[in-house]
C-alpha cells in the first residue's frame, strides 16, 4: 500500500487530475491483472497499446491511470496522470512502490550479446562462496541465495524486477547480479534502478528483428552505461570494438578487461581443453572448469567485477577456479559410448562460431564433428542463413532442425537456413524438422571419438510450437538417443 504521489516520485509529469493522495494497493501494466485499488499504467507495446485497455482497467477497479494520452472523458474518483513516457514512469513507480530496493543492494548489471547468463551465474556462485547473501536474475533461473524462482524473461518486467529485488533485501541479500537485456533496456524495465556497476561482454548480430539496425542495438546496450551514476563502475571488454563505445558518455569509473588489448584486468590463455581452461592472471596460473576461449572473457569479466566490488584478488581467483558453468552452456552429456556429446545455448552466429571453433581445437585425429542446430521462430531472420553456413563450415555433418518455431512454419525457417548452405556443403547437410528425430539421426551417424554438438536450446526444457510449449530437453533426448543407438 502506498500513496499515489509517493509512487510518482521522480516521474516527470505532464498533467495531473484527481486526488494524488489516493491509496494504491498495487501497480499493473496489464489490464487483465488489475484489481480494486490498482494504479494502471498504459504502455504502448509491440502488439497492442495499453491505452486501449484503460476503460477495462477502470471497470476492474483501477483507482489511478498513468498514461501518455488522456482518454476523451475522465472518470470521477479515478486519478489521471499524464506522462511523456509511460514505460519509464512504470520503472520509477515500481521502484518507489517496492521501497527502491536497488539502493539497498549492490546491484551489478551485465549486458552484451553473449555471456550474460554465464557471467551473472558465476558472480552469484562466487559471492555465495565468499560468504554473502546474494540474488540472481538470469535467463535460466532467478535466485534469492539458494532459493529458486522461475525466470520467464532474461530481465523481468519492472514490477516483477523490483518486487524480486525487495524480496532479496528482505532476505538479507547485500548483492544482486542481473542480466540486463537490450529489450529490457529500451523498454525501460530497468528505469529507476540504481546500479553499483555494469559489465559489457560483447556485441554481435542478434535481435535485429526488434532493434531494426545494428546501430540501434548498440545504442540500446549503451543506454545502460549512459545511465550509471558516478559512484558506479563500468567494466567493458576492450577486445570488442564496441567496448569503447559503451564508455563514451558514462559518468561511472571506467575499467577494462581483455586478452589482447591494454586493460587493467588481463589474462593469457595457457591451455584450453575439454577438461577446462588454464589462465595466467596477474602472473598467477589458475585452472577453471569452464571450456573455450570465449569463457576466458567471461571469467575475466567476473574477476574484474568482483575486485571492483572490493573483494580480495587472490580470494576471488581461488573461489572462481571451483565454479561450475551455467546449465546448458557447453554441457557434456555423459554416456559410455566413447562419443563426446555436447549441449550448448549457442543461438547467435557468433556463439555458434565460438563453440564450434573451440570444439575443432580439441580434435586430435579424424573424429567427425556432427552439429544439430535450428533457429527460433518470430525472431531475427537474418541470422538463419549465417548460422547454417557457420555450422557447415565448421562441422563434418550438419542436421538443420527446429528450435522453438513459435508461430512460424518450421519448414519456412528451415528454408531460410538452407539458403546459407553452399552447394559444396549440400552433401554434408540433412534437414530433419523434428528435433528429436534430428538428434536421433546425429547419434546414429556418430562413431566412437566423434563429437556431437546440439546447439541453440541449452538449458531450455521445452519446444514451443504454435504457442504451445511441450516438454523437450536436449540433454535428456541426447542421452536417451545415445543409449538407444549405441547399446552394447
Ligand atoms: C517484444 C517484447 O519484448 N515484448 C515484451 C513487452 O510486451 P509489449 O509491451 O510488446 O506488449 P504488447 O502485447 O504489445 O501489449 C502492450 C501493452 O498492453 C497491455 N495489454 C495488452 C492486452 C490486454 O488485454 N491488456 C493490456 O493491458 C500489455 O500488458 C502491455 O503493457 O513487455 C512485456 C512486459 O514486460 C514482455 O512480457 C514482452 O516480452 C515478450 C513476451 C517477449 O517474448 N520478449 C522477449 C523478446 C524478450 O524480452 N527477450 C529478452 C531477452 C533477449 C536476449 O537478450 O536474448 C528478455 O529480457 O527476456
Ligand atoms: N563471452 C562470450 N563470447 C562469445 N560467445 C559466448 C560468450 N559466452 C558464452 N558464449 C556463447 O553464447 C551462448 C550463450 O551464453 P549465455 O547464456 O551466457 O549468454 P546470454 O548473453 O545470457 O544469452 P541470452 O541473450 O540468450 O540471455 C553460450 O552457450 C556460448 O555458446
Ligand atoms: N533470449 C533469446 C533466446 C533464444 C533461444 C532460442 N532457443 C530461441 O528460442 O530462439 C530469445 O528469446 O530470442
Ligand atoms: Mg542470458
Amino acid at each position: 500500500m502506498a500513496v499515489l504521489k509517493d509512487i510518482l516520485y521522480k516521474v516527470s509529469l505532464q498533467s495531473v487530475s484527481g486526488n494524488m493522495e489516493t491509496e494504491v494497493k498495487a501497480i499493473a501494466f496489464d489490464s487483465r491483472k488489475v484489481e480494486a485499488g490498482t494504479a494502471f499504467v498504459a504502455v504502448r507495446g509491440t502488439q497492442a497499446d495499453g491505452h486501449e485497455y484503460i476503460e477495462m482497467a477502470i471497470e476492474k477497479g483501477a483507482v489511478a491511470v498513468v498514461c501518455e494520452e488522456l482518454p476523451e472523458s475522465l472518470v470521477n474518483n479515478v486519478a489521471f496522470v499524464q506522462v511523456k513516457d509511460s514505460s519509464k514512469a512504470l520503472g520509477f513507480m515500481a521502484a518507489n512502490y517496492y521501497g527502491n530496493p536497488s539502493e539497498k543492494l549492490k546491484l551489478v548489471g551485465v549486458t552484451g550479446t553473449n555471456g550474460k547468463t554465464t557471467c551473472v551465474t558465476l558472480l552469484h556462485q562466487l559471492f555465495r562462496l565468499l560468504g554473502y547473501n546474494a540474488g540472481l536474475l538470469s535467463t535460466v533461473v532467478n535466485k534469492i541465495n539458494e532459493e529458486e524462482l522461475p525466470a520467464t524473461h532474461t530481465t523481468p518486467d519492472a514490477i516483477t524486477l523490483n518486487k524480486t529485488l525487495a524480496q532479496m533485501v528482505a532476505k538479507g541479500c547485500t548483492h544482486c547480479f542481473m542480466e540486463s537485456s537490450s529489450h529490457a533496456i529500451v523498454q525501460n524495465r530497468i528505469a529507476g534502478l540504481k546500479y553499483e556497476g555494469a559489465v559489457f561482454t560483447n556485441l554481435s548480430h542478434e535481435h535485429l528483428d526488434y532493434h531494426k539496425t545494428f546501430d540501434e542495438y548498440i545504442k540500446a546496450k549503451k543506454l545502460l552505461f549512459d545511465g550509471l551514476p558516478s559512484t558506479a563502475f563500468a567494466l567493458v571488454n576492450a577486445d570488442d570494438k564496441r567496448g569503447a563505445v559503451m564508455l563514451q558518455n558514462t559518468k561511472a569509473a571506467k575499467h577494462k578487461y581483455a586478452l589482447k588489448s591494454m586493460a587493467a584486468f588481463k589474462a593469457k590463455i595457457l591451455s584450453n581443453t575439454l577438461q577446462g581452461l588454464e589462465l595466467d592472471i596477474d602472473g598467477k596460473s589458475v585452472w577453471f572448469k569452464l571450456i573455450g576461449d570465449f569463457n576466458a572473457y567471461n571469467l575475466l569479466a567476473v574477476y574484474g567485477a568482483a575486485v571492483l566490488l572490493g573483494e580480495d584478488e587472490s580470494m576471488v581467483l581461488e573461489q572462481l577456479s571451483s565454479l561450475n558453468p551455467a546449465p546448458g552452456r557447453f554441457e557434456q552429456v555423459n554416456s559410455n559410448t566413447g562419443i563426446t556429446a555436447l549441449v550448448d545455448y549457442a543461438h547467435t552466429p557468433d556463439a555458434l562460431e565460438n563453440v564450434l571453433s573451440t570444439i575443432k581445437e580439441f580434435r586430435t585425429g579424424n573424429e567427425k564433428v556432427i552439429t544439430v542446430v535450428g533457429c527460433g521462430g518470430n525472431r531475427d531472420k537474418e541470422k538463419r542463413p549465417v548460422m547454417a553456413k557457420i555450422a557447415c563450415d565448421l562441422s563434418d555433418k550438419v542436421i538443420l532442425t527446429s528450435d522453438n518455431p513459435r508461430f512460424e512454419e518450421p519448414g519456412d525457417i528451415l528454408k531460410d537456413m538452407q539458403a546459407g548452405v553452399s552447394p559444396s556443403n549440400f552433401r554434408k547437410t540433412l534437414v530433419i524438422e523434428d528435433r528429436r528425430e534430428a538428434i536421433k539421426a546425429a547419434c546414429a551417424m556418430a562413431e566412437p571419438n566423434d563429437i556431437i554438438l546440439v546447439a541453440g536450446k541449452g538449458h531450455e526444457t521445452y519446444q514451443e510450437i504454435k504457442g504451445v510449449r511441450s516438454d523437450f530437453d536436449d540433454r535428456k533426448v541426447l542421452s536417451e538417443m545415445l543409449n538407444l543407438m549405441h547399446q552394447k
